[in-house]
């Protein structure tokens, strides 16, 4: 299973560039990524986005449903935010560019194909509003 956090602040969705593989470099996604045996989502969530952006970061709630990856892995996404004093997140590995996304900026940027679903579920759950282009 793989993780993925829609870091939400001031209105915004964290969307984060891949620099690799090269099947998925230049492809916009959601931070997060594999859970480890062992782990919680939750606690998968906090450590990727603490090693892959370095920001201290909490969960906020779960984004129903699941979207089918290449196999074997799914995506599940959570709802999260960055804690009093996180610094701001920087591509430090996995990716080469972040944005901040507006809800007019959400469909600005090259989303994986398989995110598109998972995203679309976060606008409808986080701002409540429809998506007109997807
Ligand atoms: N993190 C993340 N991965 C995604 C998304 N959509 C998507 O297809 N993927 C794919 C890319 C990767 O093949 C896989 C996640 O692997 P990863 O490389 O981000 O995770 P990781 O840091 O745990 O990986 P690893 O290097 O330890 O294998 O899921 C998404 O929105 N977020």
């Amino acid at each position: 299973m793989v993780v993925g956090a829609a870091v939400l602040n001031d209105g915004r969705l964290l969307a984060a560039r891949r620099s690799a593989p090269p099947d998925l470099a230049g492809r916009w996604e959601l931070p997060g990524g594999k859970i480890e045996p062992g782990e919680t989502p939750e606690h998968a969530l906090v450590r990727e986005l603490r090693e892959e952006l370095g920001v201290e970061a909490e969960p906020v709630a779960r984004i129903p449903g699941e979207w089918p990856l290449k196999p074997p892995y799914t995506l599940q996404v959570w709802t999260a935010r960055l804690l009093p004093g996180s610094g701001d997140p920087k591509p430090l590995e996995d990716h080469d560019e972040l944005r901040w996304l507006t809800p007019d900026e959400l469909w600005d940027v090259d989303w994986l194909d398989q995110d598109v679903p998972a995203v679309m579920e976060v606008v409808r759950h986080a701002w409540g509003t429809p998506t007109p282009e997807a």
